[in-house]
């Protein structure tokens, strides 16, 4: 294969998640979720933002089906937001929440984009946080009823789907760090809510094959990162070592080996904190087989020893390379040297989608109307010839989800982050097309990185 070009039918596609477009927060039935307590919290997202509009994507899906179509995607990521399907997260099931996800699907259909569809992209039910939430057992069990649920009534249009979004950041920033919804800052509930996620991926799993007429394939998406040492000191990479036990190992091994990373769980038993041993028959359901990986990528750490700090004995330092708006390196070597790990360390054979892979910038619309983003088509094109390296090395990615569709609803940063191919006015709602929606339009119409 020449560089900067992918095999015949490589899936192309762009990823969104529901709490971050969608908005009709309180539309149709749906439920509250842990993210519009959260971004509803004084103090926890930037300037008071929430994603009650966010894009209106639930009033302008056709609208937005109608633009990938122009960009000429053959699939197209989205997430359920579980609280538009069980407001209580449980219990009743709430019908008009369904038929949304089936007006889009069909939408989607007629336009012959593949749906590939996330189960939990975040936005936890707040009536199952009261419960205990992530850090709860139960709320694993409730997730693959919800999950059994939408594989009952959607199975014949979906093709693929995805159980859990990067399990890593719920748990961490969600229950450790507190950046994100819920907002926790205890360790144990991460470790706690780290093993939760998978379970549920596990039963979820289970749901799926169990079911009998399942058509489609179904994997779990990681957000991975090489990490590397900041200094050629020991003690730095060790801290490097320690972060990617983490950030990676942490969730790769217990998918792909049934166990937790032995070197992690003794560090963290040094420190107070010692995890339960679990169950022997969960390790083996969390590591029964996958039809795919999705792997999210955005960039690498950079770390070193920091003896202070208390959980990990390491600090994240900012490294040398050209960043991102969110300040995050870029670094698209990276990208072609995890998938050559993924391949010789975890998952051989198996089919790798990259599930999310963008930049944000910032953009603005000029005095002509357009929006010039060469920097984003430089990231975007540099990542796209990094993974058509790695398919050349024979490792078997199928598939590339640029994040994102369109600018959105940023987690913590409320709006003030633009990731979007197309760029959202949000006091109007119209999207414009920034350069990087052409160029990566032409893309998929050449199945090559074009300049
Ligand atoms: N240093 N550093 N670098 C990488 C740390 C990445 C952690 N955040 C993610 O992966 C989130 C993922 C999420 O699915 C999506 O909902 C978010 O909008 C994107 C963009 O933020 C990414």
């Amino acid at each position: 294969m020449t560089e900067g070009r992918f095999p015949e039918g490589f899936l192309w596609g762009v990823a969104t998640a529901a709490y971050q477009i969608e908005g009709a927060v309180a539309e149709d039935g749906r439920g509250e979720s842990i993210w519009d307590r959260f971004s509803h919290t004084p103090g926890k997202v930037y300037q008071g933002h929430t994603g009650d509009v966010a894009c209106d994507h639930y009033h302008r899906y056709r609208a937005d089906v109608e633009e990938m179509a122009r960009l000429g995607v053959g699939a197209y990521r989205f997430s359920v937001a579980w609280p538009r399907i069980f407001p209580q997260g449980r219990g009743q099931a709430n019908p008009k929440g369904l038929d949304f996800y089936r007006r889009l699907i069909d939408a989607l259909r007629e336009r012959g984009i593949v749906p590939v569809v996330t189960l939990y992209h975040w936005d936890l039910p707040q009536a199952l946080q009261e419960r205990g939430g992530w850090a709860h057992r139960d709320t694993a069990y409730r997730f693959a009823d919800y999950a059994a649920y939408l594989f009952d009534r959607l199975d014949e249009a979906v093709p693929y789907w995805i159980t859990q979004n990067e399990p890593f950041v719920v748990a961490i920033l969600g229950h450790v760090t507190g950046e994100h919804a819920p907002g926790l800052q205890d360790p144990m509930a991460g470790f706690r809510a780290a093993h939760h996620l998978l379970l549920s991926h596990a039963l979820a799993l289970q749901a799926y094959r169990e079911g009998g007429r399942r058509h489609g394939r179904i994997g779990i998406t990681l957000n991975l990162s090489p990490v590397e040492p900041a200094g050629d000191d020991p003690e730095d990479e060790a801290a490097a070592r320690r972060l990617d036990g983490l950030l990676n190992r942490w969730f790769l091994d217990p998918l792909f080996r049934g166990a937790y990373p032995s070197d992690m769980v003794a560090h963290f038993a040094g420190l107070g904190l010692p995890l339960p041993e679990p169950p022997q028959e969960e390790m083996r359901a969390i590591a029964a087989p996958i039809d795919f990986l999705g792997v999210n990528y955005y960039s690498r750490q950079l770390v070193r020893h920091e003896p202070g700090e208390p959980l990990m004995a390491m600090r994240q330092v900012e490294g040398p390379l050209p960043k991102t708006a969110m300040g995050w390196e870029v670094y698209p070597e990276g990208l072609r040297r995890l998938l050559e790990r993924l391949r010789h360390e975890y998952t051989g054979e198996l089919p790798i989608l990259i599930t999310e892979n963008g930049a944000a910038f910032d953009d603005a619309v000029s005095p002509d109307g357009a929006v010039h983003d060469p920097a984003r088509v430089a990231y975007l094109r540099d990542h796209l010839l990094a993974v058509s390296r790695a398919i050349d090395d024979g490792v078997p990615v199928r598939g590339y989800f640029l994040w994102s569709l369109m600018d959105n609803f940023e987690w913590a940063h409320g709006y003030s982050k633009r990731f979007g191919v197309l760029y959202v006015d949000f006091d109007t709602q119209a999207r414009i097309w920034k350069d990087s929606a052409h160029w990566y339009r032409r893309v998929i119409e050449a199945n090559a990185v074009v300049d």
